[in-house]
């Protein structure tokens, strides 16, 4: 359910899972970047945040959240990239009541994911290197204590994300496929924990 290592594969893989189990793909980052492009009074403000690699406002994400989910009527959705931080989750939490049913948390190392931002070319520009390693510290001070928190709910499901994105998927789709779907009306949300490792 929530983000971390730029870079580590999370919109790929979301596509992926769009493609061959029918989910829903909400990209916290999307839909900030759809915010500042329609120019409403907060999009500049966020725009400067994201540029300095930054955490927007949790009331501002999970507002264009919620608005999201409500606007689909699949239910069974992705959520790549939320929340960053404990302030999100307990902000999304309270006012949604929604669980996710898992994280997933695509492991990479960070050298992997700058070589990876630096030649996507997506004409982002929080895609350079003094913006990446910004986004890099915060997910270290303000994503990272998510992972522990999920992985003692039992809820982190970790996989090798220094592979082809084909050989990503194969876990990927091992973890979608073993799990168990939850009836309405508890929508669900297998929501994408791409976390950066310490560990390698
Ligand atoms: N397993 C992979 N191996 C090599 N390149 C990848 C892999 N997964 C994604 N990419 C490429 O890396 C870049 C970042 O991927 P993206 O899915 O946008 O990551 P994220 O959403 O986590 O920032 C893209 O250019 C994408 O095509
Ligand atoms: O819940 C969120 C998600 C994203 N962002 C901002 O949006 C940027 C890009 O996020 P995205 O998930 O698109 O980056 P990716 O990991 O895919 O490179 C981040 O650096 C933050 O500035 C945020 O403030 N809150
Ligand atoms: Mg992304």
């Amino acid at each position: 359910m929530y983000s971390g290592g730029p870079g580590s594969g999370k919109g790929t893989q979301c596509s992926k899972i769009v493609q061959e189990f029918g989910y829903t793909h909400l990209s916290a980052g999307d839909l900030l970047r759809d915010e500042v492009k329609s120019g409403s009074e907060n999009g500049a403000m966020i725009h400067d945040l994201m540029n300095e690699g930054k955490l927007v406002a949790s009331d501002v994400i999970v507002r264009l959240i919620v608005k999201a989910i409500q606007e689909t009527d699949n239910d069974k959705f992705l959520l790549d990239g939320f929340p960053r931080n404990e302030d999100n989750l307990k902000a999304f939490e309270n006012l949604t009541k929604i669980e996710p049913d898992f994280v997933l948390y695509l492991d990479c190392p960070e050298e992997e994911m700058i070589k990876r931002v630096l030649s996507r070319n997506q004409g982002r520009e929080d895609d350079n290197i003094e913006t990446i390693r910004k986004r890099f510290r915060v997910f270290e001070e303000s994503t990272l204590p998510l992972v522990d928190y999920y992985a003692s709910k039992g809820k982190l499901r970790r996989v090798d994300a220094a592979r082809s994105v084909e050989e990503v998927f194969e876990s990927v789709r091992a973890i979608f496929s073993s799990t168990e779907v939850r009836p309405r009306p508890d929508r669900h949300c297998n929501c994408f924990s791409f976390l950066r490792s310490f560990c390698r």
